[in-house]
């Protein structure tokens, strides 16, 4: 049972910012509480940057990418298999001080540390196919050629809810095609990113190629906002909510950087009577308590046709009955705290007003008040029945452990409510009809489709939405592409002497 922070390696937990290569306070000496969610009480300290650390990690990045940029596609993979080497050699610390700042249970975090390792082992062997084209020729004595370059540096900010994996797949892309980076991770969870980044220094990445520096909330606005002015960033990859993908949207059109936004989803989880409503009940709880329901693909809407839908509330309340909500220092929990009062009234507030409406509350619909969650940001697992579509449970993304369950006649009728939602990041359906599993995957507006499938993600797939969940895709064959630019080559007079 994990009770603290023994690390095996106690050098991971670092307080201070990796720049230039070397460890460092921040410029004004600010420092900031990284709070354990659990507990509510504070794990370690680390510097509060502001905007002047924010420049001097771009100075970094910006000189060691002429060098970084110049190195054989060999020695990136080399490097990027080494940090995933580390990643796997050292995964219990980066699991215990995952669990410890984040909340989730250890065996989640021991998974996440396998997940963000895949995307860097699968950037690694990326790296060397950063191919170029040779076109057909207009001209006799004229060849035509594209290659692709790295875009330069790369701002990076990651949010907490999955503190390795989100950044381990926008750093090592970057790194596999010659970027280098400046990275914030959230405020919440700035331990994880310090200790890969730690472990970037130990692979052998040379200074600059990748910094890291911590903030708090609106210190880290400044760090951004200085990295949004910067022209020497060329590109921006967020992963967090809508409001401030816009705002980087809008703020970074002065230099007109690149961006990859993966922004706030409202999955809908779809049910129709030819389900096996087993397999459905099963899909629905691996994604939805997925990190406790704190993650941007859980499923936020939960459509059932009319008439399974009470067949498939008993068997769902007879599944959740297994979770077990608790620290991550418990061996059984299975749902974690949530990150902070601000998510547990947010929750709270999404269940009330959906009450208020006319839901009925089948089970959970308050916070734990027991001796094993004793923390006050655990929350019950929640089913609530009758919700309407007018509830703001069904617009915004609870980001808890609460399933709205709203009832539907037809196809087309759900269709319809799936895509009543700005977002379009996940979705996900149920049914034995082949015909339906090849045909409405064309007509809900989503990146990411599950048809009879609640767990989807993969390095070997590309992640990423639609609509205003935004746009970019991380992971796949397709997630160096928002890393590099096309450059095109004319050469002239290649005839010989005739
Ligand atoms: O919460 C965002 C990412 C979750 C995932 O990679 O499946």
């Amino acid at each position: 049972m994990m009770n603290s922070l023994e690390l095996t390696r106690p050098e991971l937990l670092r307080h201070q910012n990796f720049i230039r290569g070397t460890w460092s306070e921040s410029a004004g000496g600010a420092t900031l509480e990284v709070i354990n969610p659990a507990s509510n009480r504070s794990i370690a300290s680390v510097p509060d940057s502001d905007a002047r650390d924010a420049r001097a990690a771009v100075e970094a990045a910006t000189a060691a990418f002429k060098t970084w940029r110049q190195e054989t596609a060999m020695q990136r993979r080399q490097l990027l298999k080494e940090w995933h080497r580390l990643l796997l050699e050292n995964g219990e610390d980066l699991a215990r001080l995952m669990s410890l700042e984040q909340g989730k249970p250890l065996a989640e975090a021991r998974g996440e540390v396998a997940y963000g390792a895949s995307y860097v082992e699968w950037f690694a062997e990326e790296a060397v196919r950063v191919n170029g084209d040779i076109l057909p020729s207009t001209q006799e004595g004229r060849r035509q050629m594209v290659i692709r370059e790295p875009v330069g540096v790369v701002a990076v900010i990651t949010p907490w809810n999955f503190p390795l994996a989100m950044i381990a797949r926008k750093i090592a892309p970057a790194l596999a095609v010659g970027c280098t980076v400046v990275a914030k991770p959230s405020e919440d969870t700035p331990l994880t990113a310090l200790a890969l980044a730690r472990l970037a220094e130990e692979a052998g990445f040379p200074p600059g190629t990748v910094n890291v520096l911590s903030a708090s909330r609106s210190n880290g606005a400044l760090v951004g906002d200085a990295w949004l002015a910067d022209g020497r960033v060329r590109k921006i990859t967020f992963t967090g909510s809508t409001p401030v993908g816009k705002h980087l949207a809008r703020e970074s059109a002065e230099t007109l950087k690149r961006l990859s936004l993966e922004l706030g989803g409202n999955a809908p989880f779809i049910v129709f009577e030819d389900a096996d409503l087993d397999l459905a009940v099963a899909g629905l709880m691996a994604s939805k308590f997925r990190n406790g329901g704190q993650t941007c693909v859980c499923p936020n809407r939960v459509f059932v046709q009319q008439t399974v839908l009470d067949e498939f509330v008993t068997k769902l309340q007879a599944a959740m009955e297994s979770l077990v909500v608790g620290p991550a220092t418990h061996p059984d929990a299975t749902i974690g705290p949530m990150i902070n009062s601000r998510a547990v009234e947010k929750i709270q507030r999404h269940v009330d007003d959906a009450l208020e409406r006319g839901a009925r509350l089948v089970c959970g619909g308050e916070r734990v008040q027991n001796a094993v969650a004793a923390g006050p940001h655990f929350y019950l697992p929640t089913i609530l029945t009758n919700v309407g579509a007018d509830a703001v449970m069904c617009h915004e993304e609870t980001f808890g452990p609460v399933i709205p369950v709203i009832a539907f006649e037809n196809e087309p009728e759900v269709v319809t409510l799936a895509n009543d939602t700005p977002y379009g990041l996940a979705a996900y359906f149920y049914t034995s009809d082949m015909r339906r599993a090849f045909r409405l995957p064309g007509l809900l507006e989503a990146g990411v489709i599950g048809i009879n499938e609640g767990a989807v993600a993969s390095e070997l797939a590309p992640f990423g939405g639609v609509k205003e969940s935004g746009y970019g895709r991380e992971g796949s064959v397709y997630g160096t592409d928002d890393y590099v630019q096309i450059k095109y080559l004319c050469q002239g007079q290649l005839g010989g002497e005739t």
